[in-house]
């Protein structure tokens, strides 16, 4: 594999780990990139932003005013969104304008995030998911052509999770055939919408729709927000943005409010349901919460999503860790690289297994979803409620671990982790909003919950379940689980764990009613427990799908290969063992003696991984123009790259700065 040759000589102690390495780096690339072909297509595209002045900012990013940050993010997004309509879609083929291949390259452009990211990241999406045939004719070419630029609005100042909360009305007038959308309360005002704020000229809004009289809940209407010419709001439209947050910093998340803002009836996404012109509501859906697929869409994609920031996340960690020394072992003998301490592996391979756990599991729920899509257009809604529960579970752990990995890896490059030129901030607070963005962390997980409530009851009455909880029918009246340490019997403990927890809920509801509580109170005194048993669900769902995918993908891999695919599937089975010991002891016959076997397997697999760290995370394949990072570069001139962003801030641009002569000096001679 070309390797694009470093300016400058490579640090020793990264060159040594280099030569270590025992396997074929470019043969786990193509694993990780989905095969050969499409390692090919991925540098292509990255050669064509790379070669187009992505990554020349003068002045960093984050040295910039808010204003400034704004408008050289909006410099960029034009560069980078013209060659994506010109030059890479053509690449990828215009169906996958989601590919992960363009979010990805969309970093060399931007450390922190586009303000058009939500343009193609949920407007495309919900205009492909939610339009007629004549709508789509009519939207999308625009859309992909960036004749339009549109966000998506639907939380409020008032409500995010709750939709059907939400207060944004659309009246339907038979008269003029338009829809009327109006902003009745302050809690009512369009909050968050990515883009919204400045950037884009139309947004899809989620409104309740009222027709004859009557509330049909929420639906989708395309609005044309601001002149496309003049860029000016258009009447009846107050916009802006919602000031500075923990990251998402050049982007304009934006608030709306309407004021008896008309728009055409055509203006409604009809795939689902529609007005028609005298006013009659009809739906078509064969499932209430179609209107809801972008967020599922979302969902499934930031599971890949997770699995490229803790790459990138290991991949500046592990390059400094092995350049790093710190600490005299023994006395007269030299420093070792602090990626010798088994504690620093321990925060660090973890990384690296997980961001191959979610890879793999996100290509396999991205054919799951395809599968549910096809079922869709056949007519049959039947395995959407599957797929809502695991892309809702699958969400919100891989965010949740995706921070907690992503911390640790700040962590392990102690103070210079902090500094915003390692882009571990940076990475930090973009995933740190993934854990509450499409569906809070908690409210997700209670999402997965309910399904796994009915799926348990069904297993109760012999009914036989689907292939995700295929398990609880094996496992229904199991009491405690023979422990068995192998791959398998760990996967199956999981799956024990999972269905004793919500067998538990299950009684425990059962009780609360049994004592006179409610249903939906017996639930509410359930909910932590109820948590508590989806992300347990989640656990054996990702680990057996990363050990079966990581088998069948290595089938056909060379030996070396193998075995360090196999070692980082093992880690990632055993860490979560370990993690979970309080609920294997409770729910298997594991003995403290077990327990403390796997515990030495797990640190002698540490030092087995240790010499091929750097080489894993190299065949993550992340360019330094994609990584931004003064500690994570491919030749390790940690040093030298720390001062050289020293010497970028602007309070290093004269010796004195103004506000000694105006303020300090004044306090220094009492003249204040
Ligand atoms: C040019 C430069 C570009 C550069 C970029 C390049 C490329 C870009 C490409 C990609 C970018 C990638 C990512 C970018 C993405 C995002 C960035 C950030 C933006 C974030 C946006 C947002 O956050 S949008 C807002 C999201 N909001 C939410 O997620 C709200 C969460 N709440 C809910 O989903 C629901 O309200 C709820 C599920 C919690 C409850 O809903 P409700 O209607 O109240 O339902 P019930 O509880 O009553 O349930 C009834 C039954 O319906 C089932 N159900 C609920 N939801 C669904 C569903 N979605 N599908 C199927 N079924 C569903 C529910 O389970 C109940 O079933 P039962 O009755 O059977 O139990
Ligand atoms: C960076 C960023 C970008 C965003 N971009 C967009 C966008 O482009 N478009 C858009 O429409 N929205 C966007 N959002 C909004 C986002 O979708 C919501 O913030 C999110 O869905 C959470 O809703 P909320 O803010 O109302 O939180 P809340 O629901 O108020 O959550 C607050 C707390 O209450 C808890 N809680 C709430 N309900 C329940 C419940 N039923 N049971 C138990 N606990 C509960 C939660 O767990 C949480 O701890 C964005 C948000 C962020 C941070």
């Amino acid at each position: 594999m070309k390797i694009n040759k470093p300016k400058h000589d490579v640090n020793p102690d990264l060159a040594k780990e280099r030569l270590k390495c025992n396997f074929n780096i470019e043969e786990v690339t193509n694993i990780i990139d989905g095969g050969k072909d499409k390692t090919v297509q991925r540098k292509k595209i990255e050669d064509i932003a790379l070669n187009n002045g992505a990554s020349l900012d003068e002045v960093p990013e984050e040295c910039l005013s808010i204003k400034e940050r704004y408008e050289n993010a909006v410099r960029k997004s034009c560069v980078y969104g013209n060659l994506v309509r010109n030059e890479m879609l053509e690449i990828t083929g215009i169906e996958n304008f989601e590919s992960p291949v363009l979010r990805r390259t969309a970093d060399a452009f931007f450390k922190d995030i586009s303000p058009f990211m939500l343009h193609l990241g949920m407007f495309v999406p919900t205009l492909i998911g939610q339009c007629t045939p004549e709508q789509t004719a009519e939207w999308l070419p625009k859309a992909l052509d960036m004749q339009i630029i549109g966000a998506y609005a639907q939380t409020e100042l008032g409500h995010g999770t709750f939709i059907r909360g939400l207060e944004t009305t659309a009246t339907y007038n038979p008269e003029k055939e338009e829809f009327v959308l109006h902003s009745p309360t302050i809690t009512s005002y369009k909050w968050w919408a990515g883009g919204l704020g400045k950037t884009a000229n139309h947004c899809v809004v989620m409104a309740q729709l009222y027709t004859q009289g009557k509330c049909h809940g929420t639906h989708l209407f395309i609005v044309k927000i601001r002149d496309l010419d003049t860029h000016m709001p258009l009447p009846g439209i107050t916009v802006g943005e919602i000031g500075p947050r923990m990251g998402f910093s050049s982007a304009d998340n934006g608030f709306l409010r309407f004021d008896h803002f008309r728009i055409p009836r055509e203006n409604m996404l009809m795939k689902h349901a529609k007005v028609e012109k005298d006013g009659v509501y009809v739906k078509s859906a064969k499932h209430g919460k179609l209107t809801y697929g972008t967020m599922v869409f979302i969902r499934v994609t930031l599971v890949s999503e997770m699995s490229f920031n803790i790459s990138k996340a290991a991949t500046i960690a592990i390059r400094y860790s092995a350049v790093r020394r710190q600490t005299e072992l023994r006395p007269n003998e030299p420093e070792p690289q602090i990626l010798d301490y088994p504690t620093q592996q321990h925060k660090l391979f973890i990384c690296i297994a997980t961001a191959h756990a979610f890879q793999l599991t996100s290509c396999w729920l991205w054919n799951t979803f395809q599968a549910v899509l096809a079922d869709m257009k056949k007519g049959n809604v039947d395995t959407l409620p599957e797929l809502h529960a695991l892309s809702s579970c699958l969400k919100a752990v891989s965010t949740s671990d995706a921070l907690s990995h992503i911390e640790q890896c700040r962590f392990a490059c102690g103070g210079h982790g902090y500094m915003l030129s390692s882009n571990l901030p940076f990475i930090y607070s973009f995933v740190a909003a993934t854990r509450t963005y499409e569906g809070d962390y908690t409210v997700l997980l209670l999402q997965t919950a309910r399904f796994l409530v009915k799926a348990s009851e069904q297993a109760e009455a012999g009914k036989k379940l689907t292939q995700t909880v295929s398990y609880l029918n094996r496992t229904a009246n199991a009491d405690r689980l023979n422990w068995d340490n192998t791959h398998e019997g760990i996967i199956k403990s999981f799956q024990v764990i999972a269905a004793g927890k919500i067998g538990q809920c299950v009684k425990s509801i059962r009780d609360r009613t049994a004592s006179g509580m409610d249903y939906e109170d017996a639930w509410l005194m359930t909910t932590v427990q109820l948590v508590g048993a989806a992300e347990a669900h989640c656990r054996a769902v990702l680990l057996n799908t990363y050990w079966s995918e990581m088998r069948k993908i290595t089938e056909a891999s060379s030996a070396d290969v193998k075995k360090v695919m196999h070692q980082l599937a093992v880690l990632y089975l055993m860490y979560w063992a370990l993690e979970k010991t309080g609920d294997l002891l409770k729910y298997s016959s594991v003995s403290k003696k077990d327990l403390d076997e796997l515990q030495r397997r797990y640190e002698e697999l540490l030092a087995e991984l240790r010499p091929n760290a750097v080489g894993l995370v190299d065949a993550f394949d992340l360019r330094d123009e994609i990584l931004h990072s003064s500690l994570g570069s491919y030749d390790g001139r940690v040093y030298e790259r720390l001062i050289e962003e020293a010497h970028k801030s602007p309070l290093n641009d004269e010796p004195v700065n103004q506000s000694f002569h105006k303020y300090t000096k004044p306090l220094m001679l009492g003249k204040l």
